[in-house]
């Protein structure tokens, strides 16, 4: 059981009205939800993407220090990639927007000198006109340049955006399929988009606020510098004060975050099975409500104590942090008090350095806020760099070597092929040879790595041993496209598209034309897709999908005839049909079967290979060969008559089958 089951249970009036009502019901016996873990996972789990980010989540504030810049160039990058120019001119407006403000500064310290200074008052009032001047035009031309950077940065940032998330994009699609096996992979893609996507949008937006404030920090600064030397390090105190607490609360949410990252990927699975409509049958039906109610609760309830115990942590630090910052600031003003009546500093002097100061306290506070934060969201825009890189290291590799057209023969040389993070081969010591023009057809029990086998033969998965030859070429030396572009797949589960009817039967060949429309009627035909695309409202231009109004969906059945049809309106080279008649009526799947037969035919003449799997035995017994996989090994191959005559695996499974009708 995992470490935090049977902690405290929500309060009662926590719990929601469903939750009471199927109490209620359950008083007729059935047996009480217990607030088990449901997924069975490790939560605290540390995954493995999260590694990189904690040891630099756990640096000293001098390496958090030295790494910000690190931080600081990485955005840079990405803005000056989405555009040059207007990265130049915000990052000028921010400039012009900081020196402005520090003239503002020297320009009020002149008003107060000259108020300050001897004479008659209406005098000193005339003289320092010029200077009062200076101040409004300072803070007209800051606010100026405030909108100015608002503007631009509103023009930069959905570019960035659009930028960062085509990037993304482009190198999730281009991974390999088996990467998509990887959990930790794919929690990656879910990181960088929940967490990697957003920081870059914020850290934008944080740097700009950094540069302009940091300009009026470090003029304010030399402004108090200038006036005492003793004042400068009591400021900079001030400032630690301030970089400290923002970097340890930084770090502490940061960690947070890895430590629960587990946890949140549990409380999003169940809360997706709460809202799926995939799953919404079984959910009443199986009575499960109930157990993912307290499933929720249960997490729920850990991330809600770690919030409280991290929010509690970091008031603490903050207020230490705020405590430092303001005995070094009363230190300032002491020093000052000081300074004055030892007549170091003149009075008029002493109240532009109280300016100064002030000005400076706001700078550091914002700077060093904005920086420690553009440094915390690093981490999470290292996800998505990591993202990028990792989804690098697992695209295909960029061959050169274009397979031959309609190969005459597929060979798979001892192929072995394991999952990732599996230790266990899903196939092993395969030794097979695919003709053109023959229909083969692969049998066996659940799991003895028919789907694999077939995903290996198209190229989808790479052997980890061995080599699948396309007239002698090796298919890892090949172009993905050279192989993918003759491979036809029909799947156990064809890919719903929310597309028209239509375009999800030619969404294979979307590109080609079919004037004459004989391809379309042909693949229509031998799956039974004509009548589904006949029953609806818009015919084939009624969109499948209920995401969209006017929409439609397809029973079971119904989807799989679309994807059988798909897969012959491809027209490739090698058709690969994995289970096409599973959900399909009798009728259904004598006329798809029939039309695979004849699919060996391919339009304009020539010939194809045709893959098929299936447990309907009796629908294989015309293919040319027969391949009987048992726990991912080729135990016999043969023709029907041959393989029944020799009593075997297939002579069982077959006899299983035809009894099971007979005797019905
Ligand atoms: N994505 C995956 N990750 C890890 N292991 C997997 C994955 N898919 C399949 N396997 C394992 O690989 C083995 C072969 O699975 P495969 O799907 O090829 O079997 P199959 O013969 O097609 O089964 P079925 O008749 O049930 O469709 C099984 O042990 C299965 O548990």
């Amino acid at each position: 059981m995992n470490k935090g089951d049977g902690k405290r249970a929500r309060p009662k009036e926590r719990r929601s009205g469903a939750q009471r009502g199927t109490k209620g019901e359950r008083s007729g016996g059935a047996p009480a939800a217990r607030a088990v873990s449901l997924i069975g996972t490790d939560e605290f789990a540390k995954p493995t993407w999260a590694a990189p980010g904690e040891s630099a989540a756990r640096r000293s504030v001098g390496a958090t220090l030295r790494a910000v810049p690190g931080a600081i160039t990485a955005i840079v990058r990405l803005s000056w990639r989405a555009s040059p120019a207007l990265t130049v001119v915000v990052g000028l407006a921010q400039l012009l927007a900081g020196a402005v403000s520090a003239y503002g500064l020297i320009a009020t310290a002149n008003v107060l000198t000259t108020l300050l200074s001897e004479g008659p008052t209406p005098d000193r009032v005339i003289e320092s006109l010029p200077a009062l001047l200076a101040v409004v035009a300072s803070l007209a031309t800051r606010a100026l340049m405030d909108s100015v950077a608002t503007v631009l940065q509103g023009r930069l940032r959905p570019r960035i955006m659009e930028e960062a998330q085509d990037a993304m994009n482009s190198a999730v699609v281009a991974v390999e399929l088996k990467a998509f096996d990887d959990p930790s992979f794919r929690e990656l893609i879910r990181q960088g988009i929940r967490r990697g996507m957003p920081s870059i949008d914020q850290s934008i937006r944080l740097l700009a606020e950094a540069l302009r404030s940091a300009v009026t920090m470090v003029s304010a600064l030399v402004a108090t510098a200038v006036l005492s030397l003793w004042l400068l390090p009591v400021m900079l105190l001030a400032a630690f004060a301030e970089m400290w607490s923002a970097t340890q609360v930084g770090k502490l949410d940061f960690l947070s975050f890895l430590h629960n990252a587990t946890r949140q990927l549990r409380i999003g699975v169940v809360q997706d099975l709460v809202v799926k409509r995939e799953v919404a049958a079984e959910v009443r039906a199986y009575r499960m409500q109930e157990q993912l109610m307290a499933e929720h609760r249960r997490v729920a309830s850990q991330l809600t104590d770690e919030t409280v115990k991290l929010e509690t942590r970091k008031g603490y630090v903050q207020l230490m942090g705020r405590a430092l910052s303001g005995l070094s600031t009363g230190l300032a003003y002491v020093l000052l008090g000081f300074l004055l009546h030892g007549g170091v500093m003149p009075l008029a002097l002493a109240g532009t350095a109280v300016l100064a100061m002030r000005n400076a306290n706001t700078g550091l506070a914002t700077t060093m806020r904005s920086l420690n934060r553009v440094y915390e969201l690093s981490h999470y825009i290292d996800l998505y760099h990591d993202l990028l890189a990792e989804a690098a290291t697992r695209r295909h590799s960029d061959n050169a070597v274009v397979v031959p057209q309609d190969p005459a023969e597929i060979r798979i040389d001892d192929v072995a092929f394991s999952y990732p993070g599996s230790e266990q081969y899903a196939l092993r010591d395969i030794n097979l040879c695919l003709r053109r023009g023959e229909v083969v057809a692969l049998v066996g029990e659940n799991g003895s790595g028919k789907s694999t086998l077939s995903k290996i033969i198209t190229g989808l998965y790479r052997p980890v041993s061995g080599a699948v030859l396309w007239d002698g070429v090796d298919l890892a030396t090949a172009t993905e496209a050279s192989v993918l572009d003759q491979v036809a797949l029909i799947s156990q589960e064809p890919a719903r598209w929310p597309m028209t009817a239509g375009n999800n039967i030619r969404v294979g060949r979307l590109e080609d034309e079919d004037a004459s429309g004989e391809r379309w009627s042909r693949a229509v035909t031998a799956s039974g897709a004509e009548e589904v695309v006949d029953s609806l409202p818009n015919g084939a231009e009624t969109i499948l999908s209920k995401e969209f109004v006017g929409g439609r969906d397809l029973s079971g059945g119904q989807w799989q005839r679309i994807g059988v049809a798909r897969g012959v309106y491809r027209d490739a080279a090698l058709l690969v049909a994995d289970e096409p008649t599973a959900a399909l009526d009798a009728k259904a799947e004598a006329v798809v079967f029939e039309g695979l037969r004849q699919a060996s035919s391919r339009e304009g003449g020539g010939s194809r290979t045709t893959l098929l799997v299936t447990h309907r035995l009796v629908n294989v017994r015309r293919a040319d060969r027969i391949v009987v996989l048992h726990q991912g090994r080729v135990v016999e191959q043969g023709t029907h008559a041959e393989l029944t005559a020799a009593g075997g695996r297939y002579a069982d499974m077959y006899a299983l089958q035809a009894d099971a009708y007979t005797t019905a």
